[in-house]
């Protein structure tokens, strides 16, 4: 249990530089592990999701060295695994679990796979049904939850798979296990979803193309290991950006932060509600980074579609937190992915701010927000939970930041899902 105070009269203030982006870090092992030579991490975000992919390719017996986040991988290609003396641990990690999926589904042996509480309810059908088509062997429980297994397979054949649901997670299995795959794979994106592997594939040698929605993929030539510099995660950056803007007095700047085109929509949606946000030394390599400065600042509501949710999918809970203090009305909707996140994320979302006294409508795919509310502090009975989501938790600890009381929330640890040092960087610029 921790106490959250308001945040100083005098603001927040200073620069502030956020762990790296976790999903550049998965993958970052994902490619290191399968590259021929050494791969070198910098940056790399040491929080509990990244460690049980890496934990994973320990498991299967490729050397990494890591001394905090800086990573060095000794890549041996894919024909090098060792089965696993244990089942797989994919911890809270939806991305450990799908992109896996789709990367070990050609091995000569069989893997089981297993999750946490909140990772086995979550749906993987979406990523088991195009690889069955595929040719990979995976059995899951009710088929369509961990635990599962991943049987041994030699022969995966390339598919043109249409995306039902708009989703960086699928489409990257498909790719992974599209490059061991006879034949091409194409995939077609109805709204383009992040573009992390495909960008780190070609760094690492690799060849892939991607116009007008589709996605080719074919067996790849050996890759080779790589030197990669994790920006610093939007996702996370984005808590700060909220939370510069609705409290009074604040200028913040966010430096380094990955800001590709398909991740950034939170930038675009706070624009759009009248955030003016000032970018600088902007470094325009594989994963474009720039310094994002961030100052208090009146926001007006807005209406956020389904083709604004894929480059902000992570980034609505604080969305929805920083519409709670604009002028207006805010009408969320296409967003029903959120309701299969850590926590049905709509649900959790307006269950805690409506704790502190914002007036939040729940729809099937969204919300609506009245804005304008002033947020109270918790009481015994109004104790704010994370719901073991870490997304939950750190939109929690911001909304402290503007209650008139003291805010008491349960089951911080879940922060180090994705952020293990929120918390002391939240008192570093109150300092
Ligand atoms: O590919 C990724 O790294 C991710 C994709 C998104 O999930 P979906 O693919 O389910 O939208 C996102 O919510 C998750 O945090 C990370
Ligand atoms: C949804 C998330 O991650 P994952 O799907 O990897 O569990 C997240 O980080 O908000």
């Amino acid at each position: 249990m921790i106490r959250l105070t308001p945040a100083p009269k005098r603001g927040l203030h200073g620069q502030l530089t956020v762990p790296g982006d976790k999903s550049i870090s998965h993958r970052a092992l994902m490619f290191g592990a399968i590259a021929q030579g050494v791969t070198e991490i910098e940056n790399f975000l040491d929080s509990d999701d990244v460690l049980h992919t890496m934990g994973v390719f320990r498991a299967l017996g490729v050397q990494i060295e890591q001394n905090g986040t800086r990573v060095r991988i000794q890549g041996q290609g894919l024909d090098h695994f060792q089965a696993p003396k244990a089942p797989l641990d994919m911890g809270n990690s939806g991305t450990s679990t799908r992109l896996l999926m789709g990367l070990l589904s050609q091995q000569p042996f069989d893997m089981t796979i297993f999750g946490d509480g909140s990772l086995s309810q979550r749906p993987m059908q979406r990523v088991l049904a195009p690889l069955a088509q595929m040719g990979a062997q995976i059995t899951l429980t009710d088929g369509d939850k961990l635990p599962g297994v991943i049987h041994a397979n030699h022969t995966l054949t390339g598919i043109t798979y249409e995306m039902p649901v708009a989703s960086a997670q699928v489409k990257s299995a498909l790719i992974l296990a599209g490059m061991q795959a006879t034949g091409q794979t194409k995939i077609i994106e109805k709204l383009p979803s992040r573009d992390h592997t495909e960008r780190m594939l070609r760094q690492f040698g690799g060849d892939i193309q991607s116009e007008n929605g589709v996605i080719t993929v074919s067996r790849q030539p050996a890759l080779v290991g790589q030197h990669v510099v994790v920006p610093a995660d939007i996702s996370s950056a984005a808590f700060f950006m909220v939370a510069a803007l609705m409290t009074p007095n604040s200028e913040l700047t966010l430096k380094n932060v990955g800001i590709n085109p398909t991740r950034d929509g939170v930038l675009r949606l706070l624009r759009r509600m009248g955030a003016d946000l000032q970018l600088s030394n902007i470094d325009d390599t594989n994963e474009p980074t720039a310094d994002i400065t961030v100052r208090t600042q009146p926001l007006h509501g807005i209406h956020i579609t389904a083709a604004d949710i894929p480059s902000a999918v992570d980034e609505i809970p604080i969305l929805a937190l920083a519409a709670t203090q604009a002028q207006g009305d805010t009408v969320i909707s296409g967003a029903a992915e959120l309701r299969v996140k850590e926590t049905d994320r709509i649900a959790t979302l307006v269950r805690e701010l409506t704790k502190l006294g914002a007036d939040i409508e729940a729809l099937p795919d969204g919300m609506i927000i009245h804005g304008g509310t002033p947020l109270h502090g918790s009481t015994d009975s109004t104790l704010l939970e994370t719901h073991g989501d870490h997304r939950i938790g750190m939109m929690n600890a911001v909304a402290a930041l503007i209650a008139h009381q003291e805010v008491v929330m349960t089951g911080e640890d879940a922060m180090s899902v994705s952020y293990p040092g929120f918390l002391a960087d939240l008192m570093q610029v109150m300092r």
